[in-house]
């Protein structure tokens, strides 16, 4: 069992717009279903270009403790930077991973404000203009999949210009993990099981495979297994929900998306972003890249996805009614980083 391997390249080539809807057509699906799938991006980007990024990576994370925490986030903004191994903590417990996080830059930085500070880029030649490279293309792949996303939702088009604006400067995320083996006696995961929290994400993951896992809660579970044999399901401590683990093992050419919760408040619940964790037993690198919403940007329910919701209630998970409240998207980001800084869990 898998989940959707839904290519990028008709929707990105044809003006066909039967062919644009069909790819629609396969994303919403994807997300009703899953929140996850993967994209196939082989006619936008060459596997050459991550592959790239990883080995900077791996220069940058093979280097002394001393010289990787000159650019540590701990002594700049708290979110931009460098975090130890062990630094990021998902429900109560430390995560065995360490990583560099890049934002977004704002205007008139200032590093006692949390978030406001500048990135702290490693001083590895090329380092920083190929992930500049990366963040861009990756920044206008957020659009085109949100473009496919609202066609997919039944958007007119002046819907979709509308929650184009709400994306067209995204205070978006560039994250590069290193994966140490988790030793067998480790109490904790690679990444603990968390949602993501924003609009979009894609990761270029390292070809280790049972690393990323996917928990499908049982009605996914049956849709993409055919059957409602479920025999597992998630510690009470995460909810006690029924479903199953998958992984989510990387396809070539291909990165692993998903949505984050901003999508759930868009959708009011139609589309939901899913519990994920790593369990990564040999030594590598990740690189996801969150597109996220403008800072400034008002979330709220569409209307497309209520009217999605009132001619087909069957699509609703779980038939509920939950009314999404809206969110500020820098204001929520803020909530979660100062949150972080307290001590408290990972925000993403
Ligand atoms: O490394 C992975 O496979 C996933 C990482 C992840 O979920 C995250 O950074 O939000
Ligand atoms: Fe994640």
């Amino acid at each position: 069992m898998s989940l959707p391997i839904i290519d990028i390249g008709p929707f990105l080539k044809s003006s066909d717009p039967s062919v644009r809807e069909a790819t629609a057509a396969e994303i919403h699906s994807a997300c009703l279903n899953y929140g996850f799938f993967y994209l196939n991006i082989s006619a936008y980007a060459d596997p050459s270009e991550p592959e790239e990024l990883t080995t900077l990576a791996r220069s940058f994370f093979s280097l002394a403790q001393e010289e990787k925490d000159k650019i540590s986030l701990g002594s700049n903004d708290k979110a931009r930077g460098y975090a130890r191994l062990k630094e990021n903590v998902t429900n109560g417990k430390a995560d065995n991973h360490e990583g560099i996080d890049f934002y977004r830059p704002v205007e008139n930085p200032d590093k006692s404000k949390p978030l406001w500070g500048e990135n702290l880029w490693p001083t590895i030649p090329a380092f920083k203009e190929k992930y500049e490279q990366w963040i861009g293309k990756m920044k206008a792949l957020g659009l085109i999949v949100m473009e496919a996303m609202a066609l997919g939702l039944g958007m007119t088009p002046d819907e979709w210009q509308q929650l184009r604006g709400q994306v067209d400067d995204s205070f978006w995320v560039m994250r590069i993990i290193g994966y140490p083996p988790l030793p067998t006696d480790h109490d904790g995961f690679s990444c603990g099981a968390h949602r993501d929290y924003g609009c979009l994400t894609f990761l270029y993951a390292d070809p280790t495979p049972n690393a990323l896992q996917v928990f499908l809660p049982k009605r996914a579970a049956e849709i993409i297994n055919g059957t409602s044999s479920i025999t597992n399901g998630l510690p009470s401590e995460e909810g006690g929900e029924e479903g199953v683990w998958i992984t989510a093992d990387p396809i070539p050419g291909c990165v692993v998306c998903n949505i984050g919760e901003m999508w759930e408040i868009w959708t009011n619940g139609l589309y939901r972003s899913t519990l994920h964790r790593v369990i990564h037993r040999s030594s590598n690198y990740r690189i996801p890249f969150f597109f996220e919403p403008n800072f400034d940007a008002n979330i709220s329910p569409l209307a497309a996805a209520a009217r999605i919701k009132s001619a087909q209630p069957s699509t609703v998970p779980n038939g509920e009614t939950k009314e999404y409240k809206p969110v500020v998207y820098g204001k929520f980001l803020l909530g979660k980083v100062t949150n972080n800084f307290a001590g408290g869990s990972k925000y993403d």
